[in-house]
């Protein structure tokens, strides 16, 4: 293809990032940088083979399975599943896709929601409410609800490829959660009642190259809302993860899916289980993508903690939760997430995240 239709095709498709960012761009003078960006270790995240669970005659290989599971949520909150039972067929029919949806016309995916199926507001781009370098993202989205999909009678490809991972991936993640929760002493039937796959999300992510790598998050550090994430990222690196207060990078691994714990189970387990901060980082050269599918509750599902611990957090719905993360993205540029939902032990509590330090009241009542 000539050079100069590539050119026009990119500058139709991507999200006007540059000229967004134009003015906060302008005040960097180069310092802003994060030093530590390249830099970073690269570290293997414990690498669970999830095929042990289905080896119905062997109880030990289970449980050992099970206990992989409950330990790496605990002390990482971030961990790799293989032998997960998703064909590479299924990936790959999704990245097509993927990548045919994002080189549409950039208007076109703001506007014509109904083209795709979808929910207004599902496509996202940049963090147009960032009032600093930092909180800026060089990336654009579709976030999917899976109401949008499921049980549309959505005959294209698109539709078809999305419903066929969903399906594959739900049972993967209910299997897991119902690990965790059995782990924490409870045999209950709360994922199965309130985690329909209706009430998921699929989230596509699209990070195209960025001039100012160094300067730049391609996503912004964040925690997850759901109570697990299933995170399939392609080869180019970027993925980074907070551990003991230092980034590390999160080595592609193309037969592994990336388990991510989010806010919920956090509030659930009272805090045993954790929801770790994560980024992505920019490349100069290459565009990155992943999918990541959200195992959420209904928005009217109350979350409280099932431990006889007193509860770190207030009880709140899942749509309470939404609304509050919204606003906060909204008027702040950033999302606070759990420290907005912490009950307080009389004492002032300062939460801090690795840019922000917040200070709430000494009492928030339930
Ligand atoms: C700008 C933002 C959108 C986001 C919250 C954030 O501050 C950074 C991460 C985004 C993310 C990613 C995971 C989930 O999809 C999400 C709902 C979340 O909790 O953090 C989104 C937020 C969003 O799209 O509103
Ligand atoms: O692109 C990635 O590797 C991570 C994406 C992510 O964190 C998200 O979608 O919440
Ligand atoms: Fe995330």
């Amino acid at each position: 293809m000539p050079t100069n239709k590539l050119n026009m095709e990119h500058s139709i498709s991507n999200p006007p990032l540059h000229e967004a960012y134009k003015i906060l761009l302008s005040k960097t003078n180069g310092e802003n940088g994060f030093d530590d960006q390249f830099l970073v270790e690269e570290c293997e995240l414990p690498l669970i083979d999830v095929s042990r669970l289905a080896e119905s005659g062997d109880e030990v290989r289970r449980e050992e399975c099970k206990s992989e599971i409950f330990k790496a949520s605990q002390e990482w909150g971030f961990f790799q599943v293989v032998k997960h039972g998703i064909s590479n067929g299924v990936f790959s029919g999704l990245k097509l896709e993927q990548e045919k949806i994002f080189k549409q016309p950039f208007e076109k995916k703001t506007k014509e929601n109904k083209f795709f199926n979808f929910s207004a507001g599902s496509y996202r781009w940049g963090s147009l409410n960032a009032t600093c370098i930092r909180q800026l993202s060089w990336s654009e989205a579709f976030h999917i609800p899976l109401t949008d999909m499921l049980g549309s009678g959505g005959s294209d490809t698109f539709s078809a490829t999305i419903q066929q991972f969903a399906t594959q991936v739900s049972i993967l993640s209910k299997t897991l959660a119902d690990i965790l929760a059995e782990k924490m002493g409870h045999k209950s039937t709360f994922f199965e009642e309130n985690c329909l796959p209706r009430s998921c999300y699929i989230r596509l992510n699209r990070y195209p190259p960025c001039p100012l790598a160094s300067e730049v998050h391609g996503l912004m550090p964040h925690t997850d809302s759901a109570f697990l994430t299933i995170l399939h990222q392609d080869q180019v690196r970027g993925l980074q993860m907070l551990k003991d207060g230092k980034w590390i990078a999160v080595k592609p691994n193309p037969d592994a899916l990336i388990i991510i714990i989010g806010d919920l189970f956090q509030a659930w387990s009272n805090g045993v289980y954790k929801s770790v901060e994560h980024r992505v980082v920019t490349n100069p050269k290459l565009e990155r993508f992943s999918v990541a599918y959200f195992f959420c509750p209904s928005d009217d599902t109350v979350i409280e903690s099932c431990s006889t611990e007193p509860s770190l957090y207030r009880n709140f719905s899942f749509g309470e939760y939404r609304q509050q993360v919204r606003e906060d993205v909204h008027n702040l540029g950033y999302k606070i997430g759990l420290p907005k939902f912490l009950l307080s032990t009389g004492d002032k509590i300062v939460c801090m995240n690795m840019y922000h330090e917040f200070n709430f009241p000494t009492s928030t009542g339930t």
